[in-house]
């Protein structure tokens, strides 16, 4: 049984048919141009050659996989052609779906790897990232979610720099249910969340998603703003804040790595979330930003609705990538 076969069954034996769904869903524009443009290339090559790598080394990075990403991978695959002595092209596409999650989940037991949420505590969670990405619609998907999973949320409106930025998050918090801290437009985004971390104890929350001004004309600026926001963060709860998610928009690509790339230096992001996967033909911007930035995926947006931010999952993602190959077996 090949790699795609077994994925299919694993789903279903473990009742994850809506996820795999999703995925298919979500995936949808990236799998027409890649699996598209592979299929293209297994009609024309019928043997593995040189020629076959070369090309496939080109789809890869055109679906922003990362030029080191696609390297290791040709590397490994033209290992596992050679050890399972694959001839013929039309089953070099379940090896490449095999390999993608290993590269993906690397030297580390493949696990997902879940948002930090502590029991019986309160979870601070801090958002961060550059305006327009999908940072405030991301907070209010996640609040709805712990909502609906039993938590008690608050969010703190801590983007006091962007106009509209605290209207916006009320509206979110308002349809999500959970309440919303703010003060005025231009106040100091660390008083912000104070007097959020204040409301959530004295609420007696579970968790609390604080949004951030994500300004990146000036490095030194956001990284005194970030500090300084962790700091009373830190003060008020030690051990706080759990997450440092930072939100990237994957229909910007190289651009979204170099965001990664600047806030990671500016502070610890533990976890990316990246929006509007069902937006980009070029899905392969996951790949790249675990394997050259070494910082976990968590959450991905694959639609505009609530439901649609979802849980990252390699699997489920190599799933969605190549499903076609399923309904071709099928048909
Ligand atoms: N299709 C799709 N659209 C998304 C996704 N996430 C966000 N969006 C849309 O992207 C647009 C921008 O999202 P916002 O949340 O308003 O952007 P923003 O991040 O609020 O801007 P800041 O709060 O300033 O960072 C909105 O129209 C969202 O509906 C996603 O996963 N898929």
């Amino acid at each position: 049984m090949g790699f795609m076969d077994k994925l299919k069954k694993k789903f279903i034996q473990n009742n994850q048919e809506e996820v795999t769904t999703k995925y298919k869903e979500g995936m949808e524009k990236t799998r027409k141009s890649f699996s598209g443009r592979i299929n293209d290339l297994i009609a024309r090559y019928r043997k593995i050659d040189e020629d076959f790598f070369e090309e496939l080394e080109e789809v890869l990075i055109s679906a922003d996989v990362g030029v080191m990403t696609v390297m290791d991978l040709i590397d490994e695959l033209k290992m596992e052609v050679k050890r399972q002595n694959i001839k013929d092209t039309k089953e070099v596409k379940d090896v490449i779906s095999e390999k993608l999650v290993e590269i993906y989940y690397g030297e580390d037991d493949e696990e997902i790897e879940e948002i930090n949420i502590k029991e019986n505590e309160l979870t601070v969670i801090l958002v961060v990232g550059v305006n327009g990405v999908g940072k405030t619609t991301s907070i209010g998907k996640l609040a709805h979610q712990l909502k609906n999973d039993g938590k008690k949320v608050v969010l703190a409106a801590g983007d006091t720099f962007r106009a509209g930025a605290i209207d916006q998050l009320e509206i979110w918090g308002e349809r999500a249910g959970v309440d919303v801290i703010k003060q005025h437009e231009g106040s100091d985004p660390a008083a912000v969340i104070f007097d959020g971390i204040k409301a959530a104890k004295s609420r007696e929350a579970d968790v609390l998603i604080c949004d951030t001004a994500g300004r990146l004309q000036n490095k030194v600026n956001l990284m005194n703003e970030l500090a300084k926001v962790k700091r009373v963060i830190e003060r008020e709860i030690p051990g706080a804040p759990h997450e440092v998610l930072l939100v990237l928009d994957s229909t910007t690509g190289q651009n979204a790595l170099n965001q990664a790339k600047t806030f990671s230096e500016a502070t610890d992001v533990t976890g990316i979330v990246l929006t509007k996967l069902d937006g980009t033909a070029k899905g392969g911007i996951v790949l790249a930003i675990r394997h050259e930035l070494n910082i976990p995926v968590k959450l991905v947006g694959l639609g505009e609705q609530m439901e649609d931010l979802q849980q990252f999952d390699a699997n489920a993602f190599v799933y969605g990538l190549f499903a076609d190959m399923l309904e071709e077996e099928e048909a």
